[in-house]
């Protein structure tokens, strides 16, 4: 029998899953979404080629259910789906703050729930997912979960407590570096350079930072200390963001989103 995945909710980072388990091989026969809008669900069907469906026939079709509404939207969804449901249905909430044990309470007693944050690299395969269980979640249903979100990147198991900081770190992270290199495009206009150039600079700096972190094996001092010329350009640069409390900001911000992720959790 096929293994059947639905994703209800096929947003931002819903669709970007759902086009990434294409890619990875999966048919679309064997993929189903869900959507609010019917020219959602248009626009999904002409993109992907796959069914678009309700929530509730998606909860009877598929073996297994990722639930990839906005936090705020998640009760009224597990309500919805609560009836049709059975309890052998694995399912993935991919939602910021909601807790394997709100979605527990919410469906039929003993079905497995597993929490995932991914990221909108998923776009790219270069998504980071981490993934933790809920109280029925065994071995398989974490390794399924995985074999699904590997197909978009990388994934880590973490208890589910760190999954608000996770959120702070991964699944924000990726607007973290857009707003970093939204600003330093800003310099650029500043020291003279066409806005289109200043963007290219920047973007190539990034990606060849980012190659250098994850393939070099360095600690990000050592490459930054690299970097850094004895009585040099960046050294003067680091001064002024130490003197502007760029680091001390970066950990308020992280501890900010990680607050929110809690509140969400709450329901607010
Ligand atoms: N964006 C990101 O980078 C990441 C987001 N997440 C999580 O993913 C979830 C979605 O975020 P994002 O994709 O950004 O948000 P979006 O608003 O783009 O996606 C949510 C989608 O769910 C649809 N929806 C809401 N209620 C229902 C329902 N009852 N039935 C069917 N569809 C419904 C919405 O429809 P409509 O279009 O009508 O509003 C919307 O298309 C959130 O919980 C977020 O925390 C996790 C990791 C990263
Ligand atoms: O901003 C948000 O709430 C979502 C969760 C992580 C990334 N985007």
């Amino acid at each position: 029998m096929t293994h059947k995945i639905a994703v209800l909710g096929t947003g931002k980072i819903g669709e970007a899953l759902l086009g990434g388990m294409l890619r990875a091989g999966r048919a679309p026969a064997d993929l189903l979404a869900t959507a609010r809008r019917g020219e959602r669900a248009q626009a999904l069907r002409a993109r992907h080629g796959v069914e678009v469906v309700t929530n509730a026939e998606a909860a009877k079709t598929a073996d297994t259910l990722i639930l990839a509404v906005k936090p705020q939207d998640m009760a009224a969804l597990l309500d919805e789906l609560a009836p049709h449901t059975p309890a052998d249905r694995l399912v993935i909430s991919a939602a910021a703050g909601i807790t394997t044990g709100f979605v527990e309470s919410r469906l039929t007693a003993g079905t497995p729930v597993v929490r995932v944050m991914p990221n909108t690299p998923a776009l790219v395969d270069e998504a980071m997912s981490v993934i933790s269980g809920g109280t029925h979640a065994t071995e398989e249903h974490l390794a399924h979960a995985e074999e699904i979100f590997g197909g978009v990147g990388k994934t880590l198991r973490l208890p589910e407590a760190q999954q608000d900081a996770a959120t702070a770190l991964s699944g924000s992270g990726p607007a973290y570096f857009y707003f970093l290199v939204e600003a330093m495009t800003d310099a650029g206009i500043l020291l003279g350079l066409p806005r289109d150039k200043a963007h290219d600079l920047i973007v190539q700096a990034a990606v060849g930072a980012s190659v250098m972190l994850r393939d070099s094996g360095e600690h990000p001092v050592t490459l930054r200390e690299a970097v850094t010329s004895p009585g040099g350009t960046t050294i003067s640069a680091i001064r002024e963001l130490e003197k502007h409390g760029v680091r001390a900001a970066l950990i308020a911000a992280l501890e900010a989103a990680r607050d929110r992720s809690r509140e969400l959790a709450a329901g607010s």
